[in-house]
Formats: C-alpha cells, sequence, structure tokens
C-alpha cells in the first residue's frame, strides 16, 4: 500500500528552488536511508514529507493515520521538564492521560532515560535527542521520519536506537532516515533515496559480499565439476596435506559444503566470513 505519494513536486526557498520535480512513493513497511550532501535538501524533504512545509508546486497525497517526526534539530531551549514537554506533546496529539503516562514508562526505559524531571534547556545534546526521538515515537506512528536520529548520541545509545528501530521494523513501521554515518543505512535500510542536482532520486544499495574459505580432502576430478557453479575455481589451491583450499561466497558455502560431501569429500576447515 502507498502511504506517500509526490507528483512533480517542486519546493522553493524564497525564489530558490531547493528540490525540483519531485516524484517518489513511500510503501508500507519501507526503511528508506535518504542520503546526500550537505545543503542538497534532505532536511527539507523529511519536512515535505512530515507536512511541516508544503510544496511550491506538484501534489503530495497521503493515506497516513499516524505519523512520527523527529526534526533534525532537538527541542533547545524550553523552560519546561522533559516529562512536562512529552505529556504536552502526547496532549496535542489527542492522548489522554494513562496511555501517556504508559507510554513514556516504556520510552523512558527504552532509551535508558533518567532525566524526565530535568528541564530541558539543562540537558545535553545527547539527551536532548532522545527527548526529541521519543517525542517521534508518542503513538506509535506507522511512519516515522528521523532527521539524522544517531546525531549526539553515544555509541551504546546509538547501538540502542538501531536495534529499536530494527524492532519497529519488524512491526510493519515505516521508516525513513537521514543520516551521515553508515550504522543505520547499513544495518537497516532497504531502500536510498538520492538528493542531487534539486532532484530525489532511487540510490543504489551496496551490498558487501562476504566470503567463506573452505578446505576439503577428496577426488577433486569428481567434485570440481559439480562445484564450479556455486564457487570462484581460480580461487582454488592445493593444499601440502593433499588437500584443496577454495573462496566461496558465503550465501554459497552451504550449497559448496553438500556438495563436497555428497561427492564422498570430507571438510577439514570452514572459516567465519569475511570480506575479502
Ligand atoms: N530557512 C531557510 N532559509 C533559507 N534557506 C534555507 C532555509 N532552510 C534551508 N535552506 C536551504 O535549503 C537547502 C537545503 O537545506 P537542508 O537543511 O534541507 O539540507 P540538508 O541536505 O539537510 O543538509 P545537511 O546534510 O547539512 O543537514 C540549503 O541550501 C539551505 O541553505
Amino acid at each position: 500500500m502507498r502511504m506517500i505519494e509526490l507528483k512533480d513536486v517542486d519546493v522553493k526557498i524564497g525564489d530558490q528552488v531547493i528540490l525540483n520535480n519531485v516524484s517518489i512513493s513511500l510503501k508500507e513497511k519501507e526503511c528508506v536511508a535518504v542520503i546526500g550532501e550537505n545543503g542538497t535538501g534532505k532536511s527539507l524533504f523529511l519536512k515535505l514529507l512530515a507536512g511541516v512545509v508544503s510544496p511550491t508546486k506538484g501534489q503530495v497525497r497521503r493515506d497516513i493515520k499516524k505519523y512520527g517526526y523527529a526534526p533534525e534539530i532537538p527541542p533547545k531551549s524550553l523552560h519546561f521538564t522533559a516529562k512536562e514537554y512529552l505529556t504536552h506533546m502526547g496532549r496535542i496529539e489527542g492522548m489522554n492521560r494513562e496511555e501517556l503516562e504508559n507510554r513514556l514508562t516504556l520510552l523512558f526505559k527504552q532509551f535508558n532515560f533518567n532525566f524526565h524531571q530535568d528541564y530541558i534547556y539543562k540537558l545535553s545534546k545527547g539527551n536532548k535527542q532522545k527527548i526529541n526521538l521519543m517525542q517521534s515515537l508518542l503513538r506509535e506512528p506507522s511512519i516515522l521520519l528521523l532527521d539524522e536520529p544517531l546525531s549526539g548520541l553515544d555509541p551504546h545509545s546509538q547501538e540502542n536506537l538501531l536495534q529499536y528501530l530494527k524492532q519497529l521494523k519488524e512491526k510493519k513501521t515505516t521508516i525513513l532516515f537521514t543520516c551521515h554515518e553508515g550504522l543505520l543505512k547499513e544495518n537497516l535500510a532497504d531502500r536510498i533515496l538520492l538528493i542531487e542536482n534539486k532532484e530525489v532520486k532511487e540510490g543504489e544499495m551496496k551490498t558487501e559480499k562476504s566470503y567463506r574459505t573452505v578446505q576439503f580432502s577428496g577426488n577433486l576430478d569428481e567434485i570440481s565439476p559439480l562445484i564450479n557453479k556455486t564457487v570462484d575455481m581460480q580461487t582454488l589451491r592445493r593444499l601440502q596435506d593433499g588437500g584443496y583450499e577454495v573462496n566461496v561466497e558465503a550465501t554459497n558455502s552451504d550449497k559448496l559444503l553438500l556438495t563436497i560431501i555428497n561427492q564422498g569429500g570430507k571438510i577439514k576447515f570452514l572459516s567465519k566470513k569475511s570480506r575479502i
């Protein structure tokens, strides 16, 4: 199901066109990394999807009940405590007191956040970012728009967020994020949108291949015709003990092992996955 559809959309700031003729759609359950150099319009694109800015041309069609949006710059100098702020945001979203209490207890635990009675302006950058993220998750959104969500978070909190987003992805939340670090792009995204020259284009998913080394013994004449479909035979080398060693793409290693065993060979060594 399509959740958001943009058709021939332009966004201008003043008289400057920042995004030009954008036509894309986002489907349910997609996890999308928005990439591009500084100043290309990633934040603006997220604001457009969140409805925070309007297109100057074209159409935006939305079929979403619950949005979550965490902007790039978290709340800065608010004279609210973290809990007051989040309660206020939840009320604006139409949540009742009990719902909010339960949700906040869960989110504070999830984000390992112990500063709910502290004034936001006194908090560190990372803790402000946690408030920003919790705000976007208040209503269990069906689409989550996160602008640089790792910014300010320590490595442990970054990993914690990654694992939480993976859980949300499994629960079918559509997630769209910008992120200069590779952590989320490499571990979460199944689609990439590249912003370049004012256009939003489909980007390439880089899937780095991983390999395993297999050492085996057996009759090579019988085994090799069968294994050369799964491995690059040029990597095959003879070992001093009379056995053989070959490198295989990790996704094909089970097939190779089975072939060797079925042909009466013996597996002597199997390496862990590595990128060679
Ligand atoms: N309020 C504003 N007034 C004027 N220009 C703006 C404003 N907000 C954004 N822009 C311009 O719009 C362009 C896109 O900005 P945006 O923040 O979306 O880029 P970005 O790709 O998110 O950059 P970064 O990777 O540095 O966060 C930039 O050239 C920026 O200067």
